[in-house]
């Protein structure tokens, strides 16, 4: 089976999605995720610039091949502009040989390893009120996992407290926002968050909270210490990862388990914190760390140090990446969560799919390939939207970590 062409879909549904289409002689078609946050238009580029040209006539049926061959082949390895360009191809290439053998594409990778997926979504809210509000309207939704993120007193915005209550979208249309962040006044407030929500809804549901890269490890460890009496299921990104070693500090001060990974493009990235066991949770996606392919090799690594998966899952990844991830969670033997963030209905009509939600759990219904599909003529009414995340600076006017 010979790629006969592919093709780059921008759409926006209320926000950016880049999908990659590669059509076969045979007549079957796979579909991959591209989008890059706030960077969609790179990775279009270089998919259409220097990736299509060499695609065209190679056997639809060598994934790893190929995959090496886009990796080894490019000279300049990793980053995510290229990882994720290279996960488009994968996602795809994996869809049309599940499409080939009539079978979804976790039968390929090994078959189940369970029978659905348990998801966390997120609660939150402009103050402790409103998130704990938020937290009973997940709960009554029948979540088994809750993120909770609030309004810090004394900041105009937080990380993670949306517009509405389930659709939160952190990218805005035109040029980056600015906000204003404190570590101090969020060290303050953040304990007493989960504290009032363990005295409202008891012990039965797990609680994750993501500090998205803005402490510094000591303060990451003290953070961590003060949550540990509320047992959460995973304290992410608690400091920036690029040093791996930085989170042997946080380790030897608090037991609160931690993830991390949701930015990183490879193994190399997470290898350090996987093998010397500083993590709990690798948050690596398909979209963004090269594809099923690479994404299998990284679980496996983690498996070794019984690190978990918890894979990345926010609304910038698209259905495609969410059907892609919901075969390889069924199939991954270490899985720990999934990250469920709802798509808006706009979205859902440009992709088409047949996971749903079911009890805190994500239900994958037998497809051939991915089962998931793009609606090019729905795509086509929402063309691309300049957006940015938005960026931090602290009180004194320095950059900061959004
Ligand atoms: O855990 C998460 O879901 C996040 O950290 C995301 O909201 C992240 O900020 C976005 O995916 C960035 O594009
Ligand atoms: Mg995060």
């Amino acid at each position: 089976m010979k790629i006969l062409s592919a093709k780059v879909i921008v759409t926006c549904p209320g926000r950016n999605f880049v999908t990659l289409k590669i059509e076969t002689d045979q007549g079957i078609y796979g579909i991959g995720d591209a989008t890059l946050n706030g960077r969609e238009l790179a990775v279009k580029s270089y998919l259409e610039d220097h990736i299509i040209p060499c695609l065209i006539g190679r056997d639809a049926s060598r994934i790893e091949d190929t995959w090496q061959y886009l990796y080894r082949g490019g000279y300049w390895r990793r980053g995510p502009v290229t990882m994720t360009a290279i996960a488009a191809v994968d996602m795809a290439l994996w869809d049309i040989k599940g499409k080939a053998a009539n079978l979804p594409v976790y039968q390929l990778l090994g078959g189940k390893s369970r029978d659905a997926v348990m998801v966390y979504g997120h609660a939150n809210g402009r103050d402790h009120a409103e998130a704990l509000d938020a937290v009973g309207h997940y709960i009554d939704m029948g979540y088994k996992a809750i993120r909770v993120q609030s309004g810090v007193p004394g900041l105009d915005k937080a990380y993670g407290v949306g517009k509405g209550n389930m659709y939160y979208e952190p990218a805005d249309k035109g040029l980056p926002d600015e906000e204003i962040w404190d570590t101090p006044l969020y060290l303050r407030h953040t304990p007493d968050l989960f504290e009032k929500v363990r005295v409202k809804y008891g012990s039965d549901h797990h609680l994750l909270h993501d500090c998205h890269h803005r402490l510094k490890p000591i303060e990451a460890a003290q953070l961590g210490k003060s949550l540990e009496q509320f047992k959460l299921f995973w304290m992410e990104d608690a400091t920036p990862a690029e040093n791996q070693e930085a989170f042997r500090l946080i380790r030897q001060h608090t037991t609160t388990p931690l993830a991390v990974g949701e930015i990183m493009s490879s193994i190399w990235d997470c290898k350090d914190l996987i093998q010397n066991q500083l993590i709990d949770y690798i948050r690596t996606t398909v979209v963004h760390a090269g594809g099923i392919t690479h994404l299998r090799r990284i679980a496996d690594l983690a498996s070794l140090y019984q690190v978990h998966t918890g894979c990345h899952g926010a609304t910038d990844l698209s259905p495609v990446s969410m059907a892609a991830a919901l075969n390889f969670n069924m199939w991954v033997p270490n899985f720990g969560i999934q990250e469920y963030m709802r798509h808006t209905p706009e979205t859902d009509a440009v992709f088409p799919h047949g996971y749903h939600f079911d009890k805190g759990y994500l239900m994958l219904p037998d497809a051939p390939g991915l089962g998931v599909d793009i609606d090019e003529a729905a795509a086509l009414k929402f063309p691309y939207e300049r957006a940015y995340l938005p960026t931090c600076r602290l009180r004194d006017g320095t950059v900061w970590n959004w």
